[in-house]
């Protein structure tokens, strides 16, 4: 029986980047690894949900049910979407398990991959205004406690990646815990 972790984080905070990295380093070591990722779900198992608190809360049920499924045939599998209430987070494991990607809304801005925060943050009433981005204008529970904690506005992408290796590794009964430190 593999380990799932949820990862949680806003939209360009790293949650895709990181676990896709540090999939393929674990594969390559052996390990049988899925990333069950959010916008790859949004179109497929959940496209007919939308972004209201009871369609984000199914979102995740439904990735949730499909990552017991099939964790039987993993070490490891993240689930890797944003997650934003606690009570959605709760539905996906012990707080101990999980990875917040965390990245202020600055950074977030200047990135802006997907152009959603230069929409999110254009005046009401423009045609293209989106009324419900998590961080800006919908809500973002921050996590009360976490297993891991990763900045990526602070930490290089090496560094975040080392940080979750060692997390990860000990979770799947393959890494050293580190006491104390
Ligand atoms: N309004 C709004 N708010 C947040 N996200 C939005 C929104 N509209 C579209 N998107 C895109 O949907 C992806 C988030 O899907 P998730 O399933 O991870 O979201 S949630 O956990 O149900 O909140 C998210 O993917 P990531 O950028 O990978 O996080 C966005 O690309
Ligand atoms: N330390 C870091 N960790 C992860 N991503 C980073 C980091 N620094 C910069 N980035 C960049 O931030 C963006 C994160 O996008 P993505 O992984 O799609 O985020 P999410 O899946 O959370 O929406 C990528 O363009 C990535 O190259």
């Amino acid at each position: 029986m593999g380990i799932i972790i949820p990862f949680c984080g806003l939209s360009g905070a790293g949650k895709t980047t990181l676990a896709v990295a540090i999939a393929s380093k674990m594969i390559a070591e052996g390990l049988k690894v899925l990333v069950m990722d959010g916008d790859h779900y949004r179109q497929s198992l959940c496209k007919d949900l939308g972004f209201s608190k009871a369609d984000r809360l199914e979102n995740v049920r439904r990735i949730k049910e499909e990552a017991v499924n099939l964790h039987a045939g993993y070490d490891l599998i993240i689930m890797a979407l944003i997650n934003p209430f606690e009570e959605g987070r709760a539905a996906t494991g012990n707080a101990e398990e999980l990875v917040w990607i965390k990245c202020s809304l600055e950074t977030l801005r200047e990135r802006d991959t997907k152009g959603l925060y230069f929409k999110a943050y254009l005046p009401d009433g423009h045609p293209d205004k989106i009324y419900n981005l998590t961080g800006v204008n919908d809500t973002f529970e921050i996590p009360e406690q976490a297993g891991l904690v990763i900045e990526t506005d602070v930490m290089s992408l090496e560094e975040s990646l080392d940080s979750l290796y060692s997390f990860l590794m000990v979770k799947v009964g393959k890494g050293q815990e580190v006491i104390g430190g």
